[in-house]
């Protein structure tokens, strides 16, 4: 049997069910078509995961075929003009994911070809979790509890014995698809913390499972630390299977290496990644619209000089100004800082978390359309179980409490290097000789704070009471 096997969001040899399937009945064909709706800093990671497995199938004698344009049309014409018994996948379970499914289903099935699709991406299928009235989820409790009851995904699948068949079949290169930035090339950050691909992936698994899961529960919220696991980019691609990650957490708390604290706090942060997929596929309308329709008439402010210092973490708040540059610099950003950031960007600059949601797309390496979408509006306070809006992060006791030694703060704003712990939050509170001392000139080499925290928190209780009242 000749399988023609679509790689998607599962850029792994392992436990990568429609490879594993279609390699066990037969030869494969590998084919990934070019995706158009990545961010810049994805197409960097896509470049790079492409070419880890590109190599990672080379090494077994099989070829990664690339094509560009519409699925649906791609692989109806490929499996009939090299005679391919069968075209597989796993699925994808964004809006857009689900379509391009059906359509290449409908395709394949209008050419008399065979095809499958699989489960490689999540723990449980979202339509089997229901509540007792046979309504979707929308608090995150009750349904990771209604999970946890159900769960038993099967082990994960080995690599399998793979064998090609050796048609050329006329892959274009990554080339071909320059997803790599250049004029000016801003990659440098994200290439001295990243390795993607599936060994990349492992490694970090590794790294997290000898020395970061032990503090998680703890650990995870402070900065400066590196006691998160840093899959997210390695998941949003694929590159390792979340039912691996599941297995060896059992694993980890069942010969007693993690604590059942650390070990389920970890799971229950993959009961998130989980939790948005499945409101994806229950309420697809929340890409675009508030969960919470009563948000549809927020007054949304957002003046552009306000956004662009957000973007630039030039905003005189240092914490939401480290965060901003980490992102920058290295496609990647710390939970509690991104809470920060996006609160400040829809409570402060009263911005619509569209905004934040679609810069963050850009520049996250990690940029994953459930995660994101979901994680906005629940900060923003319009997602499903969302943060009260009125709950509003003070940036400066925030940093306070999570940044103690300012230590994250200094690495990622080094003009604030000499400033001590008092005045680290709120430089604008600081004498002139303090600052002076630490070499610090507001509004030439620190930015004044572009909005005040009192002032901008009443405005934005002021404007949230108009839609509570309407
Ligand atoms: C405004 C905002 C935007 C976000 N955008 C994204 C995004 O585009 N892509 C993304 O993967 N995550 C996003 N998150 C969620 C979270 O910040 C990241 O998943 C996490 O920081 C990744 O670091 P880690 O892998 O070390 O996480 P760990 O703490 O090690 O967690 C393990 C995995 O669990 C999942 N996870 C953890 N927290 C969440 C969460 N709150 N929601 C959903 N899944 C979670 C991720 O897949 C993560 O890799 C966003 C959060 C906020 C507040």
């Amino acid at each position: 049997m000749k399988t023609l096997v679509w790689f998607r969001e599962d850029l792994r040899l392992h436990d990568n069910p429609a490879l594993y399937y279609a390699a066990r009945s037969g030869e494969v064909m590998p084919v990934f078509i070019y995706p158009s709706t990545l961010g810049e800093a994805s197409y960097w990671w896509l470049h790079h995961s492409l070419l880890a497995l590109s190599d990672d199938l080379a090494k077994h004698g099989v070829t990664l075929t690339l094509a560009t344009g519409d699925p649906a049309s791609i692989l109806a014409e490929l499996a009939l003009k090299h005679s391919a018994d069968k075209v597989v996948w796993n699925r994808v379970y964004s809006p857009d994911g689900i379509q391009t499914g059906k359509a290449v289903k409908t395709s394949l099935q209008a050419s008399n070809i065979a095809c499958d699709s699989y489960n490689g991406q999540l723990l449980i299928e979202p339509t089997t979790i229901l509540t007792k009235q046979g309504t979707p989820f929308k608090v995150f409790t009750p349904f990771w509890r209604n999970c946890m009851a159900q769960l038993d995904p099967p082990e994960p699948l080995g690599l399998p014995t793979l064998n090609c068949w050796h048609d050329d079949i006329g892959s274009e290169t990554l080339s071909d698809w320059g997803l790599l930035p250049s004029q000016p090339d801003w990659s440098g950050g994200l290439a001295e913390r990243w390795q993607p691909g599936e060994s990349g992936a492992q490694a970090r698994w590794e790294r997290f499972l000898e020395e970061g899961i032990q503090r998680y529960k703890n650990g995870r919220d402070i900065p400066s630390r590196t006691d998160t696991s840093m899959l997210s980019p390695h998941l949003a691609f694929g590159e390792i299977s979340v039912r691996q990650l599941w297995f060896d957490i059992q694993q980890a708390m069942a010969d007693g290496s993690v604590s059942h604290e650390d070990g389920m706090k970890y799971l229950s942060e993959l009961g998130w990644r989980e939790f948005s997929r499945y409101l994806l596929v229950h309420f697809p309308h929340v890409l675009k619209e508030p969960f919470n329709a009563r948000f549809t008439e927020f007054p949304w402010d957002g003046q552009s000089q306000q956004i662009d210092a957000w973007k630039q973490g030039k905003t005189g708040y240092p914490i939401v100004d480290a965060g901003m540059r980490e992102l920058w610099h290295t496609g990647f950003m710390h939970n509690r800082v991104r809470m920060i950031c996006a609160s400040f960007l829809t409570k402060h600059l009263r911005t619509h978390w569209q905004v934040g949601a679609d810069w963050f797309w850009d520049t996250l390496v990690d940029a994953d359309i459930a995660n994101n979408t979901a994680s906005w509006q629940w900060v923003a306070g319009c997602g499903a179980d969302a943060a009260p809006y009125f709950r509003i992060f003070n940036p400066i006791l925030q940093g306070e409490k999570f940044d103690k030694q300012g230590d994250y703060i200094k690495h990622w704003v080094p003009e604030l290097e000499q400033l001590g712990p008092r005045y680290l939050n709120k430089p604008w509170e600081a004498d002139t000789k303090t600052l002076l001392e630490a070499g610090i000139t507001l509004g030439d080499n620190y930015p004044f704070p572009i909005v005040e925290h009192k002032a901008a928190r009443i405005d934005a209780l002021a404007a949230y009471q108009a839609i509570k009242n309407a």
